[in-house]
C-alpha cells in the first residue's frame, strides 16, 4: 500500500506571465488525500493535469508508471482513472442511465450486459436508481454532482481526481458519499480537492494544503490540527489579536490567532489550523515583500 502511484517534481504551469503552479513537488499513496487552499491556489490547475486534461509547463509528471506527456501515456493514464471536473456539462436529452452508458462505452465497456450492470452498480453507489431513467436535464443540482461522480466510478478505477466532489449534496448525500469514497480509497489513490475542512477531517488521513501555486503543508490531518494547539480560544467579544473570529451558535465568539495569557484555549480543528497556516503565510509573505 506504501508504492507511489502518483509523483509530481518540480511542476509548474503558467497562464500567460501568472503561475498557477510553481515547484509543485507531490507523491501519492494508494488511500485518501484531501487537497485544500484559497480560491486561485492551482487546485483545479493540478488536478487537470493528474487528469491527463492539461499538460505541465515544467517538471515532470509520472501517473500510475506512465508518463502524461506523451500519447500513449496519457491514454495509459486514462483507462485506469475517474475523473470529476469542477464544472461539467451534458449532452443534451441523455437520461441518467443513458449518459452513464454512454460514458462506459467511451470508457471501452464494449460488452453491453456486462455494461448495463456496472452502470447499474455506480448508479446504485450513488443512490440515484429511483431517477435513473430520468433526462438528466430533470434532475437536481445535486444529483446532477452525483451523477457526474458515478461516471468517475465506472469499473472502479485505481486513481480518482475529485474536483469539489461534494459542493451542492446534502448532508445525508454527503455522509453517504464519505463511506463510498472510504471504500474506494482502500485500493485506489484518491485525491479531492474541496473547500469543505470536514470533508478532510472526515476522510483523509493526509492532506496537502496549496497556496499561490506551491505546497505549504504536506502531512498527516493531526499534524496539521495539531500546529493549531494553543492558538484557538473562546470569549465573549473578539479579541483584536485575532485572525479570524466567528460568533458562534452558543453567543461566544471563537478567536484563532494569538491568544492572549488568560484566553480560555479549545481543542482546535481542521479549519482553525488551516486558517492559521494560510494566514501565518500571507503574513510571512507581507514581510517579506516590505523588508
Ligand atoms: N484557463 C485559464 N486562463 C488563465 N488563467 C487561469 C486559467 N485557469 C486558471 N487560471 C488562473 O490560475 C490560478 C489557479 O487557478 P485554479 O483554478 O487552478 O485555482 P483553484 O485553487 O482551483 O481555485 P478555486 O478554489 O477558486 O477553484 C488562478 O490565478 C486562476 O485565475
Amino acid at each position: 500500500m506504501n508504492t507511489t502511484t502518483v509523483a509530481l517534481t518540480d511542476v509548474g504551469k503558467s497562464y500567460g506571465r501568472a503561475d498557477a503552479l510553481s515547484d509543485v513537488t507531490l507523491a501519492l499513496r494508494p488511500g485518501i488525500t484531501g487537497l485544500l487552499g484559497p480560491n486561485g491556489a492551482g487546485k483545479t490547475t493540478m488536478l487537470r493535469i493528474l487528469a491527463t486534461a492539461l499538460a505541465a509547463d515544467r517538471g515532470t509528471v509520472e501517473v500510475l508508471g506512465s508518463d502524461p506527456g506523451t500519447a500513449t501515456g496519457r491514454t495509459a493514464v486514462r483507462r485506469r482513472l475517474g475523473y470529476v471536473p469542477q464544472e461539467t456539462g451534458f449532452p443534451r436529452g441523455f437520461t441518467a442511465f443513458s449518459f452513464l452508458d454512454y460514458l462506459a462505452i467511451l470508457k471501452e465497456w464494449s460488452d453491453a450486459e456486462t455494461r448495463h450492470a456496472e452502470v447499474r452498480r455506480v448508479v446504485e453507489l450513488v443512490d440515484l436508481t429511483d431517477v435513473a431513467p430520468k433526462r438528466v436535464s430533470a434532475l437536481s443540482g445535486g444529483q446532477r454532482r452525483r451523477l457526474v461522480l458515478a461516471q468517475a466510478m465506472i469499473g472502479q478505477p485505481d486513481l480518482l481526481v475529485l474536483d469539489e466532489p461534494t459542493t451542492g449534496l446534502d448532508p445525508a448525500q454527503r455522509g453517504r458519499l464519505r463511506d463510498v469514497l472510504g471504500r474506494a480509497g482502500e485500493s485506489a489513490t484518491v485525491l479531492i480537492s474541496t473547500h469543505q475542512t470536514e470533508d478532510v477531517a472526515a476522510l483523509c488521513e493526509r492532506v496537502v494544503v496549496l497556496d499561490g501555486g506551491r505546497v505549504l503543508f504536506d502531512g498527516a490531518v493531526t499534524d496539521l490540527v495539531r500546529q493549531a494547539t494553543g492558538r484557538v480560544w473562546m470569549a465573549d467579544d473578539r479579541h483584536p489579536a485575532a485572525q479570524h473570529a466567528w460568533r458562534t451558535g452558543t453567543g461566544r465568539v471563537r478567536n484563532v490567532g494569538d491568544p492572549p495569557p488568560d484566553a480560555e484555549l479549545i481543542e482546535p480543528d481542521l479549519e482553525d489550523a488551516y486558517l492559521l497556516l494560510v494566514g501565518d503565510a500571507a503574513h510571512d509573505a507581507g514581510l517579506e515583500a516590505v523588508s
